[in-house]
């Protein structure tokens, strides 16, 4: 089974891009979304985020991730002490996937992983794929987000590898600039050579 790890920077076009694996049959672990779940109610995150940011909690008992964003802006060096929980809970959950994935008998697997070159990440998977897209793409694609500001948005960019040091180092890239038929097209070709190879 050929594990792939997919990454790219924030608003690059990950999550839209492992869908189009994911239609094509290839199992997805998407890291945000684990995140997520341990942030949903009754989530393994959530008595953590209580004791430090209680007012981070909703009124359903999950984690309100706008505010713990608000807590993220306000001092860098709360993130650093989020993600040193965070991540290897994260890895728990994608060595579970995996097993599931091996019982299924899948082909490939895909990894939609943020913080991929970061991490090391990358040495643990058989190929790379970095998506892309044009920084004022991508700068506007993010700051359409609700609840997302700049400052938020240099906080999270600086903790990430530059797009062209990504690029650099993957063994795939994958341009989502150029609207999604375009992606369609090279997320086919890019499985079919690493199932061929
Ligand atoms: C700051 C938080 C609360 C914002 O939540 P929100 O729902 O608005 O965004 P979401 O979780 O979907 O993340 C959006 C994007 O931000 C970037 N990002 C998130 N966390 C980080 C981080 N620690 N370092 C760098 N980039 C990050 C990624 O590109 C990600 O795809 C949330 O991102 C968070 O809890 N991050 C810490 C956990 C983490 O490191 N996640 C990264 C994947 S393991
Ligand atoms: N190939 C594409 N063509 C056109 N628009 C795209 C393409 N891929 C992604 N987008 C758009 O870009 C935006 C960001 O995409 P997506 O959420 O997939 O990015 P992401 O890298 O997962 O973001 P984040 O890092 O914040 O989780 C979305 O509005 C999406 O519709």
């Amino acid at each position: 089974m050929k594990i792939i790890g997919l990454t790219g920077s924030i608003g690059m076009g990950k999550s839209t891009t492992a869908g189009m694996f994911d239609a094509l049959g290839v199992p997805v672990f998407d890291a945000d979304a684990a995140v997520h779940t341990l942030y949903a109610p009754g989530g393994r995150a959530v008595p953590l985020i209580r004791a430090v940011f209680p007012d981070a909690i909703g009124s359903d008992g999950g984690v309100d991730r706008q505010i713990l964003g608000q807590h993220m802006r306000s001092d860098p060096l709360n993130l650093d002490v989020l993600t040193s929980f965070i991540h290897p809970w994260v890895g728990e959950m994608r060595a579970d996937f995996l097993e599931q994935a091996e019982a299924t008998g899948a082909k490939a697997v895909l990894f939609d992983i943020p913080l991929l070159f970061e991490t090391g990440g990358n040495s643990q998977v058989d190929a790379t794929i970095v998506v892309t897209a044009p920084a004022s793409v991508q700068r506007e694609r993010v700051l359409s987000r609700p609840g997302m500001t700049e400052a938020l948005f240099k906080n999270l960019l600086a903790r990430q590898m530059p797009d062209r040091e990504k690029r650099a180092l993957a063994d795939y890239v994958i341009s989502t600039g150029d609207g999604l038929d375009s992606a369609k097209a090279d997320v086919e070709r890019v499985l079919a050579e690493i199932l061929a190879d």
